[in-house]
């Protein structure tokens, strides 16, 4: 079948389809690295959509709003930066500090494809400006500086050369290198972006050469996109779907236009019935930050049954990794990577490649939930939550036979007049989320 072509008007746009691939691939992995990896600095506070946006940007916890946090000129990050670095150091004095001296990126990419995940999404600008590629329109980029290093052509290439797909993140509406009025609350968001023409064309430039340099399977713009060139939006749009087959934008472009709806940690409406994406860091923050160690980010258990509740109810799980400025991957975010991966051969069947089931998940009384999700008329079934050593389950109106992926597990299954009870012999927590394949039965 000839390949279909776009033309730049929301008409043709708007015939885009989500194709398969990003459907069937259920699990990414995002990545925030930068200059604010340098100091890698920002208070354990809240999650996004937990608090109002005056206290949340006095307090953000997202390390890699170092910027603005010190642009503010006052708070916790701001208080560490004096004490540490002083009050005359300029952000952009940390660009010569980022060296990536033991950074690898094929021993990134041999880690990603452990973890299970099917494609990565790396910040190639965010909101402070600096490119994490050789930018025609800006020599505030990594190759000039810093690493002095394509680290967006080079993670493409090792990605790609273990299979998986490679997305690339753009802050399309914000960019202090250009309007840096600083943000107390969301109004200022867009009240404060990037408002000039030459923004505009700048940002549209940049967006242009990273689809015509690196192809990306999904581009992930954030925040939004400059109303100065809003009519400009379908242009781009039909030169990236045309540049790239299979590729994928999210929901950021202004409202005007998304293959998929997004969810940021509490923040963003999402339900079953359109495709979309959860996003969230390990702990509170995308970029790297020191305060985060192994108690303060998401506990193995907690993400494997994040992803399956994501996976069942129609969205794919971007969980975030936040590199050390060194080039290291923390060794407690490696570690819920493996966690996943190591799930993910036992159970992948059950998440790869399926789709909705027409049965919606349950939650029940004991904080347990059952969750399905359907690959053609097999269903799978996902019990979630169990504590250490449970000896019994009862799993609603599902009346067949139930059988485990996990062939550690033995279970007898009994039939009720509700559905099935199943008597666990040798649950253990390590064995995280169950997932029971029902044959037949979606
Ligand atoms: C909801 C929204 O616009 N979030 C912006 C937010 N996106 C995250 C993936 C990170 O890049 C944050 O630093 C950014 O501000």
């Amino acid at each position: 079948m000839s390949k279909k072509r776009f033309i730049g008007n929301w008409e043709s746009i708007k015939t885009h389809q989500v194709p398969e691939w990003y459907d069937d691939c259920k699990f990414g992995i995002f990545i925030h690295w930068g200059l604010y990896s340098v100091p890698a600095y920002a208070p354990h506070t809240w999650e996004l959509g937990e608090v109002d946006s005056k206290e949340w940007f006095l307090d953000n916890p997202y390390a890699e709003w170092y910027y603005n946090s010190l642009n503010i000129g006052k708070g916790h990050t701001y208080d560490h930066h004096v004490e540490k670095y002083g009050r005359d150091f300029k952000y952009e004095d940390f660009a010569p500090m980022w060296k990536a001296e033991n950074w690898d990126p094929d021993k990134w990419a041999k880690l990603f494809k452990k973890s299970g995940a099917q494609y990565v999404v790396l910040t190639t600008k965010h909101h402070d400006g600096f490119c994490l590629y050789p930018s025609k329109y800006t020599d505030f980029n990594c190759v000039k500086m810093g690493p002095k290093r394509d680290i967006t052509g080079e993670l493409t290439n090792a990605v790609r050369a273990e299979g998986i797909r490679m997305g690339l993140y753009y802050s399309g509406l914000i960019d202090w290198q250009y309007a840096n009025d600083p943000i107390f609350e969301d109004d200022d968001l867009f009240g404060t972006s990037s408002p000039t023409f030459e923004y505009a064309d700048y940002s549209y430039k940049q967006m242009m050469e990273l689809v015509d340099t690196y192809e990306p399977s999904v581009f992930w713009n954030d925040i939004g996109w400059p109303k100065q060139s809003e009519e400009m939006m379908p242009y781009f749009l039909a030169h990236y779907y045309n540049k790239v087959e299979e590729g994928v934008v999210n929901d950021r472009f202004n409202g005007r236009f998304r293959d998929f709806l997004t969810k940021e940690y509490k923040q963003g409406k999402v339900d079953r019935s359109e495709k979309w994406e959860m996003c969230r860091g390990m702990g509170l923050s995308f970029g790297y930050n020191e305060n985060e160690g192994d108690e303060q980010i998401i506990p193995e258990k907690d993400l494997i049954s994040l992803l399956v509740g994501t996976v069942a109810n129609n969205g794919n799980l971007l969980i975030n990794v936040g590199p050390k400025a060194d080039g290291t991957i923390p060794k407690e975010q490696e570690k819920r990577l493996l966690a996943l991966g190591k799930w993910l051969e036992t159970n992948g069947e059950g998440i790869y490649g399926t789709r909705c089931s027409r049965r919606e998940s349950v939650v029940m009384d004991n904080d347990t939930a059952v969750h399905f999700t359907a690959k053609g008329s097999d269903l799978y079934v996902f019990v979630d939550g169990l504590e250490e050593g449970t000896k019994e389950f009862d799993i609603p109106n599902i009346f067949g036979e139930l059988t485990p992926l996990n062939k550690e597990l033995q279970t007898e299954s009994e039939k009720t007049a509700s559905g099935t009870r199943l008597h666990l012999k040798n649950y253990r927590k390590d064995m995280y989320t169950l997932c029971f394949k029902a044959a037949g039965q979606e």
